[in-house]
């Protein structure tokens, strides 16, 4: 399973239950890696997506919530990253990846389970109260685009990590 995320400085991916930041290319990052897979993310992440993504066009979206009542339209519910991870989520047709979206709690916990990492980075100074978790030794870092600007002015390079 992997996990993909945009990161601003400090490790900064959200505040207030959104992305403080507008880059369409990392959009365009995001659609294109997790297009046709399943994805999984937080029930606040599944708030913030923008009502005409809600759910993410052609993937499987699963929503970890502890709130037993919780549905929405074209959305799976888990109640923990270990369920929709070895739930029939995790049946998705072999060579599929699940990908875990978001957000910050969904991260931490899906982290120790992952064996790969896509991350934005944005060179960029923001506030914000959820931070993307830290990265460790474990990893080794696989790609690392050059730092690209964006139409926006951002400078952004697109970085991969794996470990066994
Ligand atoms: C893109 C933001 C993003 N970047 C990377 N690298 N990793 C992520 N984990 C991630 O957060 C995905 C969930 C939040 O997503 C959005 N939050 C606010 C506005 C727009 C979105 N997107 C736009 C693209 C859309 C499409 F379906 F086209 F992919 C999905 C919703």
């Amino acid at each position: 399973m992997a996990l993909i995320w945009a990161q601003a400085h400090d490790g900064i991916i959200g505040d207030a239950g959104s992305i403080p930041w507008h880059l369409p290319e990392d959009l365009a990052h995001f659609k294109a890696v997790t297009d046709a897979a399943t994805v999984v993310m937080g029930r606040r992440t599944w708030d913030s997506l923008p009502e005409r993504f809600r759910p993410l066009p052609g993937r499987r979206n699963v929503v970890v919530t502890r709130d037993a009542g919780w549905a929405a339209a074209g959305a799976e519910r888990a109640v923990s990253v270990e369920k929709a991870l070895s739930g029939d989520t995790a049946s998705t047709e072999p060579g599929t990846t699940i990908w875990v979206i978001g957000g910050g709690e969904v991260y931490r916990e899906a982290l120790a389970r992952a064996s790969r990492l896509e991350v934005t980075e944005l060179d960029l100074a923001v506030p914000g109260d959820t931070r993307a978790p830290a990265v460790d030794g474990e990893w080794t870092r696989a790609h690392a685009s050059e730092w690209m600007v964006s139409r926006t002015g951002i400078r952004y390079r697109f970085v991969g990590y794996e470990r066994p």
